[in-house]
Formats: structure tokens, C-alpha cells, sequence
């Protein structure tokens, strides 16, 4: 049987090794968390229909591994993304220090309109926290980034994480911002939109005719 959706969106899951990208796109979709998660290994690719506003939007995700070894293989998926998770995991310092290269790359490679989300993940691990709420907001703020703290392991906010950066991409499109026709949008009609856009002919009454025009 073939999928009905409105949209699709390409997302990518981006930041250093070890922050959780693999446990997040896991919990997402299988709604539980990979016990044994292992280095990624240059990209690894998940798919779900998501409800936002009254669209169905089909997210096809790309999660890239975060080793510095892979850099220039996952580099190379970043083109005509829509939307991106950034994750850092808020234990490591290192990986929040991190972000502003992943940020420049994300902006650089993929697009300049790409809607990320900032997710702190591990929010679980609260009492070894070396990275405050206070300061990732702020972060993000100045970067024009939305955040939210995750817990792959708990699932708190993961489903949000990806919500709202689609529900933030539909907004766009909505009010004109992204044109989902431009090349390299990472936006593509599904079969539902297609069939909302032909509707009004065959709701035509039986013997008229369309004007060609
Ligand atoms: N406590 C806790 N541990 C987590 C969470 N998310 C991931 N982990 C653990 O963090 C480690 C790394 O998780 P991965 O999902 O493999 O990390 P990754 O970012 O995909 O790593 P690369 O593929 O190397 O880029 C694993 O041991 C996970 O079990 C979380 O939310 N809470």
C-alpha cells in the first residue's frame, strides 16, 4: 500500500560523536532506546509520517556520524536539506564548544534558510551537567536556532525536537518564506498535496469544461 502524505522533508541529525544522534533518530522512530549503540559509520538513514498542523509530513532523516574521520562523507548529504537537529549532549563541554563549526557547515552546505533545532540531549544525566539551560538558550537566540534539552533515553522531547522543526518548516512555506519548487529546498509535495492541487477539477460539475488557460 502506498504512503499518503503532504509533504516530505529531508532532515539531517548533525554534532559530535557520542551525543546521543543515533539513540535520538532510534527513540523517534521506534519510540524506545537503542540499548547498544554503536559509532556511525558515515550516514545512516530513518523515515516517519508525522501529523503537524493538519499535514502529514513525511520526514526522511539522515543521521551523520559525528567522528571527524566521516566528516567529508557526511558532508557531502547536507545539500538540500530542509531541517536539521544539532545536538550536543549536556555532560560534554567539548560538544557544546563544537557547534558553531557544525552550524557554519549546516548553513554552508546544506542551505542558508535550513531550520535547526539545538538539542542539548542526555537531560537524563542533569547531575553531570557541564552545560547550563540558561547558556544553550542564549545560544541558540543569538543563532537564530530553536532548543529544547532531550533524553534519548527517556524519550522526553525527542518527538518534539522534530516536530517543531517540521511545524517551523511548514510555517515557511505557509507564509511564503520557502518555496518547496525552488531546487534544493528539501521539500518535495507528497501524493496528498498532489491530489488537494488536481481536486478542484474533478469537483467540476459533469458536462462543463476547464479553460485551458
Ligand atoms: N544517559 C543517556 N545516554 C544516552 C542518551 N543518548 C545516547 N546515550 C548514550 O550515548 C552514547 C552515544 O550514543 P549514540 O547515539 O551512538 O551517539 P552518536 O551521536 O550517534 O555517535 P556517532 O554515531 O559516533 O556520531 C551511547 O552509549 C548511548 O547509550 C541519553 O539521552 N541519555
Amino acid at each position: 500500500m502506498s504512503e499518503s502524505y503532504d509533504f516530505l522533508f529531508k532532515f539531517l541529525v548533525i554534532g559530535n560523536a557520542g551525543t546521543g544522534k543515533s539513540c535520538l533518530l532510534h527513540q523517534f522512530i521506534e519510540k524506545r532506546f537503542k540499548d547498544e549503540s554503536n559509532h556511525t559509520i558515515g550516514v545512516e538513514f530513518g523515515s516517519k509520517i508525522i501529523s503537524v498542523v493538519n499535514k502529514m509530513v513525511k520526514l526522511q532523516i539522515w543521521d551523520t556520524a559525528g567522528q571527524e574521520r566521516f566528516r567529508s562523507v557526511t558532508r557531502s548529504y547536507y545539500r538540500g536539506a530542509a531541517g536539521a537537529l544539532l545536538v550536543y549532549d549536556i555532560t560534554s563541554r567539548e560538544t557544546y564548544n563544537a557547534l558553531t563549526t557544525w552550524l557554519s557547515d549546516a548553513r554552508m552546505l546544506a542551505s542558508q534558510n535550513i531550520v535547526i533545532i539545538l538539542c542539548g540531549n542526555k537531560k537524563d544525566l542533569d547531575a553531570d551537567r557541564e552545560v547550563t539551560f540558561l547558556e544553550a538558550s542564549r545560544f541558540a537566540q543569538e543563532n537564530e536556532l530553536m532548543f529544547l534539552e532531550t533524553s534519548a533515553l527517556t524519550g522526553e522531547n525527542v518527538e518534539e525536537a522534530f516536530v517543531q522543526c517540521a511545524r517551523k518548516i511548514l510555517n515557511k512555506i505557509e507564509s511564503g518564506e520557502l518555496d518547496p519548487e525552488r531546487m534544493g529546498s528539501g521539500i518535495q509535495y507528497g501524493d496528498a498535496a498532489l491530489r488537494q492541487l488536481r481536486s478542484p477539477r474533478r469537483a467540476q460539475p459533469q458536462g462543463t469544461q476547464e479553460c485551458g488557460c
